[in-house]
């Protein structure tokens, strides 16, 4: 029987030990934080759970334009909503811990050994050794195989040094009892305009310290605008062009200061600064496993590294750094090793979603690509104001954009920016990855009315008549 050990407990690593388990390996998983990893106890989970809160907050705000309004129980108007942030994080902190152990009894059900622990490679002895946590002791286990999941961690700086009450990490804001009055959210990457978003809606005074000259650089443009108008006109204040110095703390106030001289004062500051890999102290050197320049594993598109026998996936990898794409790097990393039939990770088919009020899905290439000729394509955008059903909905702000081939119409890539536009773009997703046509869209039902009606009109108006 083959023996596969996974260093990391993350989408990554959990998913892979799924899969080398049906194939029929011996599965151990070293892992040091709990399982589900980063995605499930700091990132991913608790940040949709909060966020959640957020965006029902957001939707009652539209309460008034659909005739709802709310009264105290003597009958008297109330005007006002609010968040009791004590409860919204313990719910989302009771939720992630459930979700952990949820991951957890399944791995032991299927009979997967985890050792909770900190794991490296023994390149000499061509081991894992895990120290364990409860005890401190060192145990080396065999393999045959070994997956490298051990994800990423916040980045952050010297001159902004997270002090856990203020200064915050995004895993630290579950600890927060009271609202922030004023929060300053540094870096407009997906994290930043996400937790920015979420306070804003939550009630906050947010200000957003922007590097570019908008938010989601990486992002579909014509989307991000539409964030960035929405935002602004709920009152966020975005700093464009700005760079963070430093944070630091006097008191109840933050201040951050800018390259540029300028200051702004908050009550509490995020720092969303990007991710750093989490692969020092695991032998990686000595095992001949090697690194680029932002220390992130090189892996090829079978998740295989530069040391036979060594698989990565996941964030301390680069690249995607998604739960979803972390997870089927796993899968395909056990599928080559233990030889079931193996589907190299297409990066053009992974759709992803930033959750902000409105939403922003995409999927395949981007607008960026076919503007600088890397992809010949035409796109068409069709905003959502003239949808009926998000007229019926109080909807105004968002779009649906299809990417398509010039001749054959195949469906190549395309946008969504609206309330659940995470839920509207798989139809475009199972296009771009069968090879759907824009005329096999157009000509398939949809319901009337439904946001996704929008979906179907972009495709018909992309139809060439021959
Ligand atoms: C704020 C935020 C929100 C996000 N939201 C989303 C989202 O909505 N959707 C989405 O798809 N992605 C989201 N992501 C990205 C997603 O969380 C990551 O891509 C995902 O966690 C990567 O999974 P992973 O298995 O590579 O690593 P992780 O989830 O980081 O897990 C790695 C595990 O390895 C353990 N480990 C590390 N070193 C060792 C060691 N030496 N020995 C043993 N164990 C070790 C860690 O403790 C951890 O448990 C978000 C990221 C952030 C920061
Ligand atoms: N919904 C999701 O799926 C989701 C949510 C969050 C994160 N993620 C993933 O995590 C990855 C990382 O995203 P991220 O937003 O954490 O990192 P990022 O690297 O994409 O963004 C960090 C931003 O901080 C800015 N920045 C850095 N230093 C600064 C300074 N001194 N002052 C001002 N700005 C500064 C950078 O210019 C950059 O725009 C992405 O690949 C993303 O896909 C996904």
């Amino acid at each position: 029987m083959a023996r596969v050990t996974i260093i990391g407990g993350g989408p990554g690593g959990y998913e892979a030990a799924l899969v080398a388990q049906q194939l029929g390996a011996e599965v151990t998983v070293v892992d040091r934080d709990g399982l589900g990893g980063s995605a499930v106890l700091t990132d991913c989970v608790p940040s949709k759970t909060l966020i959640a809160t957020a965006e029902l907050m957001s939707d009652m705000t539209l309460a008034r334009d659909l005739g709802i309004h709310f009264r105290d129980h003597q009958g008297d108007p109330a005007t006002e909503l609010y968040a009791d942030l004590e409860l919204v994080n313990k719910r989302v902190k009771l939720l992630a811990l459930a979700q952990s152990s949820d991951i957890e009894s399944r791995l032991a059900r299927r009979g997967i050994r985890i050792v909770k622990g900190t794991g490296r490679i023994d390149a000499d002895k061509r081991q894992v050794v895990a120290t364990r946590a409860e005890d401190g002791g060192e145990e080396a286990i065999e393999n045959d195989a070994v997956l490298i999941a051990t994800g990423a961690r916040p980045r952050v700086l010297p001159t902004a040094q997270p002090d856990g009450e203020r200064i915050l990490t995004w895993e630290q804001v579950y600890d927060l009892d009271d609202l922030p009055s004023h929060m300053i959210v540094v870096g407009s990457g997906v994290t930043g305009v996400e937790f920015a978003s979420a306070y804003l809606n939550l009630g906050s005074q947010v200000t957003l310290v922007s590097s570019r000259d908008r938010v989601l650089p990486g992002e579909d443009a014509d989307a991000a605008t539409v964030l960035q108008d929405v935002l602004e006109r709920q009152g966020m204040n975005i700093l464009s062009k700005s760079r963070m110095e430093s944070v630091t703390r006097s008191g109840d106030v933050v201040t951050v200061k800018l390259t540029d001289g300028r200051e702004v004062t908050g009550s509490h500051c995020i720092l969303a600064l990007g991710s750093i890999p989490n692969t020092e102290g695991l032998g990686l050197e000595d095992a001949g496993i090697e690194l680029d320049e932002g220390g992130f594993i090189r892996t090829d598109k079978v998740s295989r590294t530069s040391a036979y026998g060594v698989y990565a996936a996941g964030d301390c990898t680069g690249g995607f750094m998604l739960a979803s794409t972390a997870a089927m790097a796993g899968r395909i990393a056990m599928r080559h090793f233990l030889g079931d039939a193996v589907i190299p990770m297409d990066l053009k088919e992974v759709a992803a979603n930033v959750f902000t009020s409105p939403e922003i899905a995409t999927v395949g290439y981007s607008q960026a690509q076919v503007d600088s000729g890397e992809v010949v394509a035409e796109t068409l955008r069709l905003d959502l104001k003239g949808n009926p059903r998000a007229k019926m909905q109080g909807i105004s702000d968002g779009f649906v954009k299809l990417i398509s081939r010039p001749g054959t119409g195949v469906v190549i890539g395309g946008v969504v920016v609206g309330p659940r536009a995470s839920e509207l773009i798989h139809p475009i997703a199972l296009a771009v990855s069968t090879g759907l046509t824009v005329d096999q869209i157009a000509n398939t039902f949809t319901v009337y009315p439904s946001i996704s009606g929008s979906t179907a009109e972009v495709a018909r108006r992309l139809h060439h008549v021959e």
